[in-house]
């Protein structure tokens, strides 16, 4: 693929796309197989660069996984014994595994280090290291205190309680949930707060159910956890991601089109599906099949003012949306994009205000106030963030030869996202 990619106008089109497995069910899904008594079989697949960090740190942690992506399955033995011996595991930025895999390794014995790409050693971990040390794990820096690297030496996972705090990111309490299982001892797991991205632990908990593991959740300030029980591998088929489908359905609702979008459905495990409740808002109509959705423009959509605390990944596509609604579109209450794969809510500033939209940064959100022409040739820089490049492609769909630089960087949860997108010309 070139390093820029032009997007050529479009709009009132009929199309139909493919959406790939969802990186945060098939990282989950690893883990929990990893771990599980037996063979699993992952239909659906997702190949992206983070599940691919997963996967390639599992086989360096010694679980046996056959790859066949032409089908999209892959297959797991899990490991009973868990002895890792000493490795090191780098894992991109990649924070589904570099959240997920510490607690993991510690239900296990050896000397591991997790490390990743330079914006990876600037998403903070301290809550999660905070919390494994409250469970008797040996974890350190090895850089910066807060951030990773970390090392962890493994003994087993000896503790009983521990509190965390969730209102950063809940991979960390998805990671202690995943995992705590294979404690030595029960775990009770108090949190200390307010949790953000509350549907992520839901689908933590839903696939722990689905793996055969029942735990008592008090109304999410308190996990009970208990010592002794397995997950059992299974055949398991990964559910369409919603937040790569997100930019999709967008497309269709600024564009005055219609999209078929396949693989994903209303009662998706994933928050981000709620998009399209914001998209109805706006004035989109949606339909929902029993693997599908459509998504249909009428070429009048209004701005909204939403709280994306629950969904900030597709916060990005909303943003790109807002400039073609009438009236201002307000985001509110995510400051948590600040420490993602860029800090989103400056990168989405700049850019909108490249191609000339009235755009207020707050602290935790955005304002986006459109206007009657934006700025036409606008190249737009993505910081390395799939979801800057993905979003800001339905932009060139409505105005002239806007670039897309570096588009490449899709592969961490959408490889073949421009191929899809091309499909919309034919
Ligand atoms: O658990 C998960 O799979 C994820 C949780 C969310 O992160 P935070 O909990 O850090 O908001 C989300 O942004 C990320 O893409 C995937
Ligand atoms: C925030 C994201 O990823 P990560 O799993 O690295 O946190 C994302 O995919 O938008």
């Amino acid at each position: 693929m070139n390093k820029i990619y032009e997007v050529k106008p479009h709009k009132n089109f009929k199309a139909e796309v493919e959406i790939p497995g969802s990186k945060s069910v098939a990282n989950r899904a690893l883990i929990l197989s990893a771990l599980a008594t037996g063979k699993t079989i992952l239909k659906n697949m997702l190949f992206s660069d983070d599940t691919r960090y997963m996967m390639k740190a599992l086989q360096q942690l010694g679980n046996k996984i056959d790859i066949d992506e032409e089908n999209k399955v892959v297959t797991i033995e899990g490991n009973q014994n868990r002895n890792f011996g000493e490795c090191e595991l780098f894992v991109g930025n990649a924070g589904t595994a570099m959240r997920f895999l510490p607690t993991y390794i510690s239900t296990g014995k050896g000397k591991v280090i997790l490390t990743g790409i330079e914006r990876m050693k600037q998403r903070p971990i301290k809550d999660l290291v905070e919390a494994l040390t409250q469970l008797d794990v040996d974890v350190n820096y090895m850089e910066n205190n807060g951030y990773p690297p970390i090392i962890i030496n493994a003994n087993r996972l000896n503790g009983t309680e521990v509190t965390i705090k969730g209102n950063k990111s809940s991979q960390y309490l998805t990671s202690l949930l995943l995992s705590t299982p294979y404690g030595e001892n029960d775990i009770t797991i108090n949190i200390d707060g307010n949790l953000v991205s509350i549907p992520y632990v839901n689908i933590t908990l839903t696939m722990m159910k689905d793996f055969g593991m029942e735990i008592k959740n008090y109304n999410f300030k308190k996990f009970e956890i208990k010592s002794g029980k397995k997950y059992q591998g299974r055949e398991y088929s990964v559910e369409g991601d919603c937040s790569s489908a997100s930019y999709f359905f967008g497309m269709a609702a600024i564009t005055n089109s219609e999209i078929k979008v396949n693989n994903v459905k209303k009662d998706a495990m994933q928050g981000d599906i709620k998009l399209l409740e914001v998209l109805e808002k706006m004035g989109a109509e949606v339909e929902y099949g029993e693997n599908f959705v459509i998504v249909r423009g009428n070429g009048k959509l209004k701005g909204v003012t939403v709280d994306m605390h629950h969904m900030s990944d597709v916060a990005q596509t909303l943003a790109v949306v807002a400039l073609f609604a009438e009236g201002k579109t307000e985001i509110k209450n995510v400051y948590n994009m600040r420490i993602k794969e860029t800090d989103r809510i400056k990168a989405v500033y700049n850019e909108l205000t490249k191609l000339g939209a009235k755009v207020t940064e707050l602290e935790d959100g955005l304002i986006i106030e459109p206007v009657k022409k934006y700025n036409e040739g606008i190249l737009i820089d993505t910081y390395d963030d799939h979801r800057m490049a993905m979003s800001f492609s339905l932009a060139g769909l409505l105005i002239p030869n806007t670039k897309i630089n570096d588009p490449k960087c899709v592969s961490k949860t959408f490889p073949n996202y421009f191929d899809e997108f091309e499909k919309i010309y034919k």
